[in-house]
């Protein structure tokens, strides 16, 4: 008899704006950058084993299987719980890979959570999040599933709540290196800290904006196009690029001309993760 499957989201996010203030001894840096996720993601289904093997049924086109976040994250959680189960894992891919939206952290966070659920450990949100963080900067605001502010390297979250427009993002045919975007000599590493509240909305800058658009010709175009209809900005560390819009018909309207010669697509802002929605309706 095969096991139930559960499926679960993988939420994109967006980084609505990203100050880096320094640079540790460890090269990391010190940043502060708003998460908010997206209403549009990959999907997961998990299948429990009793025999301990952890197996991804999908193939990622460069990624070995081992070297897989979800493989990783699955393993990790294996080890440090110490249970005896295993899983079969499934991913339907839509997120681009190194396009800024986090969609290898929030592969990661979600398995997390759902062998939390179906192995039955009774992990704490705390104790998941630390683990992620090992496994990547952006790994904890997916498990922790609120919009936030981040400080340290991405770690240090504080809930906040900014407004939920409809977004635009567009798709750049390339993916960009976050280590190599971070070991530019070029990046601006002295920004002045500012407040957590109120939220901020004039300080929205992304500092590794510069960078990116003088590297990748094709990050620089989609700026150009999206920049005529509203402000254009990089997630993360590129290469999507995303505006803002008060509405679904507007995002349509604007996405439809653009999405002629780009790659892109509408979704909404959301501060719960779709991740927490549908976790919570499982409860
Ligand atoms: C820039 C952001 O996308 C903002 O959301 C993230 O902080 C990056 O998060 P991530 O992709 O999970 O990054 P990681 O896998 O932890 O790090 C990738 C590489 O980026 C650089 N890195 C990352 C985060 C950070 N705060 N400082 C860094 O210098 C490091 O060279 C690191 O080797
Ligand atoms: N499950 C996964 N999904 C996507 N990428 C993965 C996964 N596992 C490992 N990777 C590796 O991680 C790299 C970064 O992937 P990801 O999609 O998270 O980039 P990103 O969107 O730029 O993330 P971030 O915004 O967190 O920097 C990929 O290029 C790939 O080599």
């Amino acid at each position: 008899m095969s096991a139930a499957r559960l499926t679960l989201p993988a939420p994109a996010k967006l980084n609505l704006m990203l100050h880096i203030l320094g640079r540790r001894a460890d090269g990391y840096h010190e940043l502060q950058t708003l998460f908010q996720f997206l209403d549009y993601g990959d999907e997961l289904s998990f299948a429990v084993r009793d025999d301990g093997v952890i197996r991804l049924h999908t193939e990622f086109d460069g990624v070995p299987h081992d070297s897989n976040l979800i493989v990783r994250a699955a393993k990790k959680l294996q080890e440090q719980s110490g249970s005896a189960l295993g899983v079969d894992i499934w991913i339907e891919k839509i997120l681009p890979m190194g396009g800024g939206i986090g969609g290898g952290s929030s592969n990661a966070a979600t398995t997390l959570l759902g062998l939390n659920h179906l192995w039955q450990l009774g992990w704490d949100e705390d104790r998941l999040a630390g683990l992620g963080l090992t496994l990547g900067a952006d790994v904890p605001v997916f498990v922790r599933g609120h919009a936030a502010f981040a400080e340290g390297v991405g770690e240090k979250l504080t809930p906040v709540d900014p407004d939920e427009p409809w977004y635009v993002v567009l798709v750049p045919q390339v993916s960009v290196s976050t280590a190599e975007i971070f070991s530019d000599p070029l990046l601006t590493r002295d920004s002045a800290p500012i407040k957590v509240r109120p939220v901020p909305k004039g300080n929205s800058r992304n500092d590794c904006l510069p960078v990116v658009a003088r590297r990748y010709p094709e990050v620089r175009n989609a700026l150009n196009l999206l920049g005529k209809f509203t402000e254009a900005k990089l997630t993360g560390t590129g290469s999507c690029v995303f505006g803002a819009f008060p509405n679904k018909a507007e995002a349509d309207k604007v996405s439809a001309l653009l999405t002629e010669t780009q790659t892109g697509f509408v979704a909404k802002g959301s501060n719960v993760s779709m991740l927490h929605r549908k976790l919570q309706s499982l409860l």
